[in-house]
């Protein structure tokens, strides 16, 4: 029989009750036993509707009050020492190493956050050296598989695995200058062996361990490293089913196959084409052969006919007991349930499946698989071919215009009419602005009123007109302010976005949103990404009055503020019908008529920003070129429709460019700032290495915390940067928008960067 499973649930309740309740707790409102009773409802909720769902192989273990890969740590005692001796309880160290701490005499920075592959979900990096004194403090696995077990529920415990932790994880800053986090494996596996045969004793059957490292070029060692892991932990744990998602085994799907584990799964929505190769791979083994048919990263229908069809092939070869119908990662990145959305057309709510949804797939795909002739399986896959049919019919549908354009996208549009050096020459001339200019990343404090306003409006208590005559007050605002202490470009703040990317859904054609699709990005901050469904287009001009009227009120030349194509597309949902990177020329496009338009309105400068750029890097090198080329080629055609006197502007807010400098160099912005406060100068010698030859501007200060840089440090800053690139380049700026920021903090910091910029002026004068 072929069973079905999913690989992890969304933790955060389907009301945000996570968030609700963890936010309480950080407030002092509630204690930690009712924030432990709040997360069981949660967990309770997903388990029973789970087996609701009749899912065979149901997940514990993965529920997370912050961060997955932040439980192993503090599971494993992998705990940083300043996090130590505060007198915190566990559980406030936990969150401490999550989000930081500062309170009552402890002020404590939060562990660095990474994406976790190639996703917008953000997970807490370990860190890790020689003196890391392993031990199991907590085994939360058997914990909340004791805790489904009293609801008389079975499921499968999700562990991380042992490899991919080390490699997720750095070395921290005692460690010696050759430490590698993963020469820490033979002190970390007792640690699992412990955990897994605890897990057996409590009556485990299988253990999901995830080993999502094996999809990457993670290197030659991999194999031995995963051999003498597993043969140590296989013998006492339960049946290890060891899990690689979004994207392709490749090459260690040979090792991978002859491992002492009972399972493997792959990710058949990201890498289809691996089917038949796993397939030949584990024929001669006894192994169990999972198969991710059911999108765990994105939000349609799942065609239940093709997955079948797919699944019918492992069954044929393996038979349908060495056969499970999955979901292809764990179900964090999509919303929990479909059943909360009301303002969806029918016809649209049709196209989708959430979490919960994607739960009933699965369970429809091996029941048919199975040979089941149970009458509410076989109309529920009637029903399926039924949907996918009309969205068949729909995707046939285009907006001709659009494609038409696209396709007639010629080499010069992507062109600039002059090189940098005569552009900069003309802007100089044109913007007149001092050396060393400063200038913001384009958001200023997003205040309660501002929410509140937007709130009103989108409950209709107040007009249209009433919203836009607050909205100019705010730009009015914003731009004294920046007059008043001496900055050079200025920005009208972006008080009239909700956020950098569903602001811009909502004004294209194309888009839909939810009500209800909340998706963890990072701890209790969830996003609702807007969904792709059809050919995006620009129906009218979207940030052209803001920035005008921005203009109107001062002398000073006025930035104008876009996101880019490419963080529009890795931020929201995408379409399945069509490539990645034909979405993206259509966002191009669409943004391009807005850059031209803004030029046309007398803004001056330009940025826009593509701080998602690097995380849709495909996991796999040889898929590099093809990306980058069309995620270049979309910025490039999105800005080069301006003259050569507009100067262009990006914006990335991390500085881990070492693998992609020579398409950041490609990008041709006139301008890039880019976050350096965090990351020391060693970025800045990448920039000199490559001889960079743009103008930029390494943020000077770090906005995520409410800390207000000194004046002298800022200078330092300049003066270290200075070291590497030349004065005519430098810019002088924060590393990100300040939306999240207060008042006053932004006020004393800008003070400080401008005098600091101005100290710099009589210095390399
Ligand atoms: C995440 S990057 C943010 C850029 C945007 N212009 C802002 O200032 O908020
Ligand atoms: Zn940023």
């Amino acid at each position: 029989m072929v069973l079905s499973s999913v690989l992890g649930f969304p933790r955060i309740g389907a009301n945000r009750e996570v968030k609700k309740a963890v936010e309480a707790y950080w407030a002092g409102k509630i204690s930690a036993d009712d924030l432990t009773k709040a997360a069981a409802d949660v967990k309770k909720a997903s388990w029973t509707g789970l087996k609701e769902a009749k899912v065979d192989l149901i997940p514990s273990g993965e529920f997370s009050l912050y961060d997955h890969v932040l439980d192993h740590s503090a599971a494993f005692n992998a705990i940083p020492k300043r996090y130590l001796g505060h007198n915190l309880s566990p559980l406030d160290i936990y969150f401490a190493m999550g989000r930081g701490r500062q309170a009552e005499g402890v002020d404590v920075p939060a562990c660095e956050m990474k994406k976790w592959f190639d996703s917008n979900y953000h997970f807490v990096v370990p860190e890790l050296s020689e003196s890391t004194d392993f031990k199991l403090n907590f085994n939360k696995p058997v914990e909340e598989f004791n805790e489904a077990k009293a609801l008389g529920i079975a499921t499968r415990p999700v562990v991380l695995g042992p490899i991919t932790y080390l490699w997720l994880a750095k070395a921290a800053k005692e460690a010696s200058p050759d430490f590698s986090p993963i020469s820490l494996l033979p002190k970390l596996l007792p640690l699992y062996k412990q955990l897994l045969t605890e897990l057996k004793a409590a009556g485990a059957e299988w253990v999901q361990v995830d080993e999502p490292v094996l999809v990457l070029d993670a290197g030659l060692q991999l194999e031995s490293q995963f051999n003498t892991a597993y043969a140590e932990l296989s013998p006492v744990a339960p049946k290890i089913l060891l899990t690689t998602y979004f994207g392709r085994l490749d090459a260690n799907a040979n090792f991978a196959a002859k491992l002492p584990v009972a399972g493997l799964h792959i990710d058949l929505d990201r890498a289809p084409t691996q089917l038949e190769s796993t397939i030949a791979a584990v024929k001669s083994t006894s192994l169990v052969l999972s198969l991710g048919l059911v999108s765990g990263r994105n939000i349609w229908k799942t065609d239940l006919s093709a997955a079948i069809k797919s699944g019918q092939i492992a069954v044929d070869a393996l038979g349908g007991d060495r056969v499970i119908a999955a979901t292809s990662s764990s179900l964090l990145h999509t919303p929990v349930t479909l059943a909360s959305e009301k303002k969806l057309t029918p016809e649209q709510k049709d196209w989708f499946s959430f979490a919960l949804e994607k739960a009933s797939e699965v369970h429809i795909i091996a029941a048919i698989l199975s040979g089941s002739q149970d009458s509410a399986v076989s109309q529920a896959l009637e029903a399926n071919r039924t949907s996918i049919a009309k969205r068949r019919e729909f995707e046939h549908t285009s907006n001709d215009a659009v494609r038409k354009r696209v396709a007639a996208i010629t080499p010069e549009m992507l062109e600039r009419k002059s090189p940098f050096a005569v552009r900069q020459e003309v802007q100089k001339k044109k913007l007149n602005l001092p050396k060393f200019p400063t200038t913001t990343i384009g958001s200023f404090p997003q205040t309660k009123e501002i929410r509140a306003a937007r709130a009103k409006l989108n409950k209709g208590e107040i007009t249209e007109e009433e919203y836009e005559t607050f909205i100019k007050k705010e730009i009015e605002h914003v731009v004294a302010f920046q007059e008043k202490i001496g900055l050079d470009l200025l920005v009208h703040g972006e008080p009239e976005r909700n956020d950098m990317v569903q602001y811009f859904g909502e004004q294209f054609d194309g888009f839909v949103f939810t009500q209800n699709g909340w998706v963890q990005s990072y701890g209790s901050r969830y996003v609702r990404p807007p969904i792709i469904v059809y050919d995006v287009s620009r129906p009218h001009p979207i940030t052209v009055k803001w920035s005008s009227y921005a203009q109107s009120v001062s002398k000073k030349p006025m930035k104008g503020m876009l996101t880019g194509p490419v963080t529009i597309l890795n931020w929201s949902f995408p379409r399945a019908d069509v490539s990645r990177e034909l979405q993206s020329k259509q966002l191009a496009l669409a943004l391009r008529d807005e850059v031209v338009d803004l030029e046309k309105a007398g803004i001056q400068a330009i940025q826009v920003d593509e701080p998602a750029i690097r995380e849709g890097l495909p996991l796999r090198r040889v898929d590099w070129d093809h990306y980058l080329t069309w995620a270049v080629d979309s910025f490039r055609l999105a800005t080069s429709g301006v003259t050569d006197a507009t100067q262009t502007h990006s914006h990335f807010c991390y500085s881990d460019f070492d693998d992609i400098f020579p398409s950041i160099q490609r990008l041709d912005a006139d301008v890039i700032s880019i976050e350096a406060s965090k990351s020391d100068m060693k970025l800045l010698k990448t920039f000199q290495h490559y001889g960079y030859a743009n103008q930029i501007g390494p943020g000077v200060y770090d906005i995520h915390s409410p800390r207000v840089p000194g004046g002298e440090e800022i200078q330092d800053r300049l003066g270290a940067m200075l070291q590497f690139l030349p004065d005519s380049l430098l810019f002088v700026n924060p590393d990100c928008g300040l939306k999240t920021r207060g008042w006053k903090e932004t006020e004393a910091s800008l003070v400080n960067l401008v005098n600091a910029a101005k100290w710099a002026r009589q210095q390399y004068a």
